[in-house]
């Protein structure tokens, strides 16, 4: 049964397609690349999400603080290190927070991910390049794994079915849900209810 995160929501409508849409999960981008949005931004669209949805707040090698600041004001549930963040910067980070961590490895080989199988973290995700590129990497490479593991990087309406049949514990997807550039009502609702139903017939 897999989850699914929609990430990379940048305003009010887009937590209200999101709450329409129902995903397990949101991404809120704090990296200043296309996603980005600012610490008001971030406490506007959490205000106007349901609070079932829990937020995740994605970052890029960011000054700890930052980070600690958003959790404790309650604008973000889970926090997901998408840069070069090392185990002894997730340590630290644990003294001070208690929401689940999730780390990104950028995948290139098999090895990249058995390595990041002993991170502190209490997710890994599997994407392609820096984040939010739309394009996937070889899901052929992907072994066994042990921890809860996310699947991101150019999932979309199309291939969502694919990346399913690998079993992650959720589908991460940005650019999938979006026309244009900016996120597409219609295309959440979809990419939710494949998930849902997908999960239905695996019963
Ligand atoms: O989306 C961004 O702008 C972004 C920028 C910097 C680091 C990470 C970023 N996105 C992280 C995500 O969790 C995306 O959902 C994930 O990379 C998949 O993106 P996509 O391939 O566009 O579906």
């Amino acid at each position: 049964m897999s989850k699914i995160k929609l990430c990379g929501l940048m305003n009010s409508i887009d937590a209200y397609y999101a709450n329409e849409a129902a995903p397990d999960y949101v991404g809120l981008v704090f990296d200043k690349r296309r996603h980005f949005i600012s610490d008001e931004r971030a406490f506007s669209i959490r205000q106007a999400l349901d609070s079932n949805i829990p937020a995740i707040g994605v970052f890029v090698n960011e000054p700890q603080k930052h980070i600690i600041n958003l959790v404790q004001q309650e604008v973000i549930q889970f926090v997901q290190l998408h840069g070069c963040e090392t185990e002894t910067y997730i340590t630290k980070l644990k003294e001070h927070i208690s929401c689940p961590i999730i780390k990104v490895v950028s995948v290139k080989t098999t090895e990249d991910i058995l390595m990041m199988e002993h991170t502190k973290a209490e997710y890994i995700m599997l994407d392609h390049g820096i984040g939010g590129t739309g394009k996937t990497f070889n899901w052929k490479l992907i072994p066994a794994i042990i921890k809860p593991w996310f699947l991101a990087g150019g999932i979309n309406l199309s291939n969502i079915e694919k990346a399913l049949d690998y079993h992650p514990f959720c589908i991460d997807i940005s650019s999938g849900a979006e026309t244009d550039g900016v996120k597409n009502r219609e295309k959440m609702i979809a990419l939710v209810n494949k998930v849902r139903l997908y999960n239905q017939q695996m019963k």
